[in-house]
């Protein structure tokens, strides 16, 4: 098992070891001036330095594990494997939404988790359930905690003591079984080491997720995850042909490839179950062929609309590629003055001369063997053309893939600028699209507009289905200083029954966590609630099993 590098505490990327003061920044380094001056317009957002406290200075708890359950913990994993110390407990608390990483700037670490446990197989973790549903302790897994739904939070109604059960110990391949296209890892395993394990066997799982670099195998089924190829590789749950689910009231093996038609598809229930039915402890996989070729291409659209109907009939005819990224207007704007270099000032010239200046970017993907993939992208090309589309090239397509997961480090930098800066997101049909679109803009506007200033939605369709596509949506407003939280709670609440008024889904991939559960009723009906109740209550008798997601209070 290789050890993976842990997350920075109050941002993105790799940290190690723990800092003592607050990391410098500036925003000057970063953005183009060309940038900053298009935001401090657009905004009415004056930069100013708002870095985060010392991370020596984030205030958490004492740990509330009575002593006794502490030893009866010892005893099940060993020393090692129990940890109450100030820092394994706040690397483990929450996640990393925007309200995540406000409190931890803050200062504030108090949904810190009692202790950290560490099991190392499905046995010690059949152990673990067991033992913590007899003493009443709240069990919450942590995969990679890049939650941004607050799937973390570890509220429990009754107020019990809550640990984490930390699954980094079950992180390697288990087995792979290359006819059958099948490996099966532990849950704590992240995509880059499954790459990494798979790339001698010339194969490749290909799911990419922006928050690739960290988010574990296991986190991903829990919140049914969406990744940047998943129009063509099929979302995380697709790519699940069975797993373990280790409940307190025993384990069940969920799945059987490669088909059954032995009744309801339990495995369903354990997908997207984010916690509260127990932990998933082992994944098996499908995997593929690494591909022999790729080609990455920009396109341009004169509008938000023309591009939208340009894909529903890609996805009509079954030309959608692998990865499909649309972009509208602001979020192209945005996206090509906070390029720089000459590359992107030649391109924005170029589309101001070709009556596009405010046009609307596509990010094309295709993968294959190369003749199909050559055979796609000319039927897709015909079709984009009929669509009023201008092709760019390959540089626009390559230039995205090699910034694909830089957009969590600028979010930081952003932040210590005094801005708000959240994302959200949705799923709609293709005839509830451009509606949902203008709803979820309209509400987050007249939420975030105040005294001369207004925030800057920039939104993109990302995942195609034949039925619909995902919608997802960047927020940018200046910062309220003195009720940071209340500002994006309010906005949120506005967006999200905005988009369910509209006729978008709950959620696309970001899953329900404690932000989205009051509207999970909406979402599938009282009835639908009670039935996942009721299959809590069987597998989770005493309710430990992350008990302040996905179900309502
Ligand atoms: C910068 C950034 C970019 C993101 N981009 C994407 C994206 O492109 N696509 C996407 O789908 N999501 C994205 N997310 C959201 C997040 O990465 C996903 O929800 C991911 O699936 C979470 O995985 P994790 O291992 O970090 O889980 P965690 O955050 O540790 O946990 C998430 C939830 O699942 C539960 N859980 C974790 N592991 C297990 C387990 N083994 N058994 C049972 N329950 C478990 C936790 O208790 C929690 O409720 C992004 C997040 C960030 C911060």
């Amino acid at each position: 098992m290789a050890t993976q590098p842990e997350l920075t505490i109050q941002g993105w990327g790799p940290a190690d070891p723990l800092p003592s003061s607050a990391p410098d920044s500036d925003l000057s380094d970063t953005l183009p001036k060309a940038a900053r001056r298009y935001l401090t317009r657009e905004l009415g957002w004056s930069p100013r330095p708002t870095p985060p406290v010392a991370v020596a200075d984030i205030r958490l708890g004492p740990s509330r594990l009575p002593e006794q359950a502490r030893t009866r913990l010892v005893e099940l994993l060993g020393e090692d494997n129990v940890r109450t110390d100030r820092e394994s407990r706040l690397r483990r608390a929450g996640g990393k939404s925007y309200l995540d990483l406000l409190r931890r700037r803050e200062g504030d670490a108090s949904d810190a988790p009692c202790a950290v446990v560490l099991p190392g197989s499905t046995e010690e973790t059949a152990a673990l359930l067991s033992l913590c549903s007899e003493l009443g302790i709240v069990v919450v897994p942590f995969g990679g905690g890049t939650s941004v739904v607050g799937g973390l939070a570890g509220v429990d109604p009754d107020d019990r003591p809550s640990i984490s059960v930390d699954l980094s110990r079950m992180s390697s391949v288990q087995s792979l079984d290359v006819p059958s296209s099948l490996v099966t890892v532990g849950p704590g395993m992240r995509g880059p080491a499954l790459e990494q394990a798979l790339d001698e066997h010339g194969l490749t799982f290909g799911h990419l997720p922006q928050s690739w670099e960290f988010a574990t195998l296991g986190g991903y089924a829990a919140t049914r995850s969406a990744g940047q190829s998943s129009t063509g590789v099929g979302r995380f749950d697709e790519l699940v042909a069975g797993l373990t689910l280790t409940t307190p009231s025993g384990v069940l093996e969920l799945g059987h490839p490669p088909a059954t038609a032995a009744g309801p598809d339990l495995l369903g229930v354990a997908l997207g179950s984010e916690g509260t039915l127990g932990i998933i402890t082992e994944l098996s996989l499908r995997v593929r062929p690494k591909p022999a070729t790729s080609s990455y291409e920009g396109w341009s659209f004169r509008s938000w609309v023309a591009g939208l109907a340009a894909l529903q009939q890609l996805a009509r005819h079954d030309l959608l590629p692998d990865v499909v990224r649309l972009s509208d207007a602001d979020e192209t704007r945005a996206n090509l003055l906070m390029a720089s270099g000459t590359g992107a000032k030649l391109l924005r010239g170029s589309l101001r001369a070709r009556g596009h200046a405010d046009g609307c970017l596509l990010v094309l993907g295709w993968e294959g063997l190369p003749p199909l993939v050559r055979a796609r992208m000319k039927a897709a090309a015909a079709s984009l053309r009929d669509g009023g589309a201008i092709r760019l090239g390959p540089k626009v397509g390559q230039a995205w893939k090699k910034n694909r997961f830089h957009g969590p480090y600028l979010r930081d930098q952003l932040m210590d600028g005094g801005l708000l800066v959240e994302t959200l997101e949705t799923a709609a049909t293709w005839s509830a699209l451009p509606t949902v679109y203008d709803a979820v803009r309209r509400a987050l506007r007249e939420s975030l507009t105040r005294a001369g200033r207004r925030p800057l939605i920039m939104s993109h369709v990302s995942h195609g289905y034949p039925t619909g596509a995902s919608l997802y949506v960047t927020v940018l407003a200046d910062r309220d200083e003195t009720l940071p939280i209340q500002q994006w709670l309010t906005a949120k609440r506005a967006a999200t029954d905005a988009l369910l008024g509209a006729g978008g889904t709950l959620t696309h991939h970001h899953a329900v966590g404690a932000d989205h559960r009051p509207w999970m009723e909406r979402e599938i009906g009282p009835l639908g609630v009670e039935v996942l109740r009721a299959v809590k209550e069987r597998l989770d008798p005493n309710g430990i099993c992350n008990p302040g997601v996905l179900l309502p209070e």
